[in-house]
C-alpha cells in the first residue's frame, strides 16, 4: 500500500477571468520512510505541489490520499518547514517549539512528558544550549534548526520541506544537511524536500522528481539514486554513482528543459 499517493493532479489558479494552469496531471507514489526531492527551475510549481500536499491549498483536479485519508486541509501529519524560518520572535525557542507540541500532544501527554518531548527534540537538531534564546538572538542556520525540530516535534507521517537551507551559506546549508541525514536514518520519516541544488538533491535524496518548466508544468523524470547510507560527503565526490547522478539532474535541467525567460 503506497504511503502517499498523488494521483493525476493538476492545478490552476483563476482570478478574475483570469486562470492560470501551473501543474497537469501530476503522478508520484512515495513509500513510507522514503526520501525524495523535486527540483525544476524557478517559477515551475514546487511550492504549489508542496502546498497542495501539506492542504494549504486545494487541487484542481485529481487527489492526493495519504494513508488511506484525502488531503483537503492543513493538518499535523503533514509539517511543513519554509525557506525562512516562521518562528515567532516574542517566543522562546523552547516556546516556540512548545506551541506545536500542546496543539498537538496537549491532551495525550501530561506536561512533563512536553517537556521531555521537547528537550528531545531540540538535541535531535542540537538546539538545546539555545532554548531560552528568542529568534532575534540566534543565528539564520539556527533558526532553521528549531524550525525542523518544532516540525518534527510534531511527529508528522511527512515532513515537507520547502528549499529549507535555501538562505544559508554554503557551510551551515553542509553542516544541516548532514544533520538532516542523520535525523533522517535515526527516525526514519517520510521526506519530501524542494531545492533548486542537485548536490543536495543527489546527496540526500532516494529519488529526485525533476518537473518539467511551466506553466501546466508535469514531472519530466524520476531519478533513483542508488547510493548506500550512510552517506559522506567527501566520499561522494569523486563516486561514479554519484557523479552520474548529478549529470543525469543536470542534463535533465540544462539541456532538455532550459529555463526560459518569460516575455
Ligand atoms: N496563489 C496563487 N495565485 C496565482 N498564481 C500563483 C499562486 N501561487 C503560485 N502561483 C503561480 O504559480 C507558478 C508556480 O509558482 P511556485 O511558487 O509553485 O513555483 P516554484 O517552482 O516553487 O518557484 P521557485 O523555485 O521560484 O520558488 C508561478 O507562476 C506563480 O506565479
Amino acid at each position: 500500500m503506497t504511503y502517499l499517493q498523488i494521483s493525476a493532479v493538476g492545478k490552476t489558479f483563476t482570478r478574475g477571468r483570469a486562470s492560470t494552469e501551473v501543474l497537469r496531471d501530476i503522478n508520484l507514489d512515495i513509500e513510507k520512510g522514503e526520501f525524495v526531492s523535486i527540483i525544476g527551475h524557478s517559477g515551475c510549481g514546487k511550492s504549489t505541489l508542496l502546498n497542495l500536499v501539506a492542504g494549504l491549498n486545494e487541487v484542481s483536479s485529481g487527489g492526493i490520499i495519504l494513508e488511506n485519508a484525502e488531503v483537503h486541509t492543513p493538518g499535523p501529519d503533514r509539517a511543513v518547514v519554509f525557506q525562512n524560518h516562521s518562528l515567532l520572535p516574542w517566543l522562546t525557542v523552547y516556546e516556540n517549539v512548545n506551541l506545536a507540541v500542546a496543539k498537538v500532544f496537549g491532551r495525550r501527554k501530561s506536561a512533563a512528558e512536553r517537556h521531555d518531548w521537547i528537550m528531545d527534540n531540540l538535541n535531535l537538531v542540537q538546539m538545546a544550549h539555545a532554548k531560552d534564546k528568542r529568534p532575534t538572538e540566534i543565528s539564520g542556520g539556527m533558526k532553521q534548526r528549531v524550525g525542523i525540530a518544532r516540525a518534527l516535534a510534531m511527529e508528522p507521517k511527512i515532513l515537507l520541506l520547502d528549499e529549507p537551507f535555501g538562505a544559508l551559506d554554503a557551510l551551515t546549508r553542509a553542516h544541516l544537511q548532514d544533520q538532516m541525514m542523520e535525523i533522517h536514518a535515526r527516525l526514519g520519516n517520510t521526506m519530501i524536500m524542494i531545492t533548486h541544488d542537485v548536490d543536495e538533491a543527489v546527496l540526500l535524496s532516494d529519488r529526485i522528481v525533476m518537473m518539467t518548466n511551466g506553466p501546466a508544468a508535469t514531472i519530466g523524470e524520476v531519478l533513483d539514486v542508488p547510493l548506500e547510507r550512510p552517506r559522506r560527503r567527501l566520499e561522494l565526490a569523486s563516486d561514479r554513482t554519484y557523479l552520474k547522478c548529478r549529470e543525469a539532474v543536470l542534463k535533465f535541467l540544462y539541456e532538455r528543459h532550459r529555463f526560459v525567460e518569460a516575455a
